[in-house]
């Protein structure tokens, strides 16, 4: 199985992205949606989180008040680093299983969209590494327009992150989003054609046909030798 990372910055392009890989019927793990989970009422890291943040990030329903978590962590290094210390485990467990169920369902290319896929190296499991990149200024200008944030705001919410010219360095593939629609349209065409490229052997023994060829070879050879063994 090939597992594509998608990564990027915060506002940069990456949801548009998943969408159109989805919609060309690649099945992709989304870590913001992992992530959302992770801190529903009651879950493990639900409870972890408003054990270190105290009861004031809930809302009436006891579900977390995530704008009110989020102007917390991304106005202060040390709370989000222990709100990432706390939510990691649960957030990796959650990929791995949705990774594995898509290799349960047969999927030959997968993609994994992770803001933090560099930030939690997490990148070592993923090839090629796309990144959707954009400058600075038009990532503030989206993100402040999406979100309806503060000039201030959106900035810590970049801040937070590994700028994005260092994660453009370490991509296999670089989407430059800075342009309209229709010039993503164009790159993500070409880089739909790279990762449909024939799997490597890595790959395809790494993919659920793939076990299944080496499981089988394994039975039939045992089968074979055990005839050999009667026959002699
Ligand atoms: C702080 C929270 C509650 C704010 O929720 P909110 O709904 O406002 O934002 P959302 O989850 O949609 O995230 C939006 C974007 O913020 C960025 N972001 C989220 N968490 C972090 C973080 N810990 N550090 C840096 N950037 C982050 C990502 O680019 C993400 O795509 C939420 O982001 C969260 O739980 N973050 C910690 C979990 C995490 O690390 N998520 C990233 C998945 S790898
Ligand atoms: N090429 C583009 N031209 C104009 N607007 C765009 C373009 N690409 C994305 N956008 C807009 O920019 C905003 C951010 O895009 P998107 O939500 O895909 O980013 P993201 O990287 O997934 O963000 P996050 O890290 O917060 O999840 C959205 O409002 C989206 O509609």
């Amino acid at each position: 199985m090939r597992i594509v990372g998608l990564t990027g910055g915060i506002a940069s392009g990456k949801s548009t992205v998943s969408n159109l890989f989805k919609a060309s019927g690649i099945p992709v793990v989304d870590a913001d949606v992992v992530a959302r989970n992770v801190l529903k009422k009651g879950s493990g890291g639900w409870k972890r989180v408003v054990a270190a943040f105290g009861e004031e990030i809930l809302l009436p329903s006891r579900e977390v008040d995530r704008p009110k978590l989020g102007q917390m962590v991304f106005s202060s290094d040390s709370k989000r680093q222990l709100l990432n210390k706390l939510m990691a485990p649960y957030i990796s467990s959650g990929i791995s299983w949705e990774i594995l169920k898509q290799w349960a369902n047969g999927a030959k290319v997968i993609v994994v969209d992770i803001p933090l896929l560099f930030e939690v190296k997490m990148d070592k499991w993923t090839k090629p590494i796309v990144v959707v990149w954009v400058s600075q200024e038009t990532q503030l200008k989206r993100l402040m327009e999406r979100d309806g944030l503060s000039e201030e705001d959106a900035r810590n919410r970049v801040m937070a992150q590994m700028p994005l010219d260092s994660k453009r360095s370490k991509a296999d593939i670089v989407i430059d989003n800075n342009g309209g629609i229709d010039e993503l349209h164009q790159q993500f065409d070409k880089v739909l054609f790279e990762i449909r490229r024939p799997l490597t052997w890595f790959e395809f023994w790494r993919s659920r046909q793939g076990a299944f060829s080496v499981l089988g070879s394994v039975i039939l050879g045992v089968i074979a030798s055990k005839q050999l063994k009667i026959g002699s």
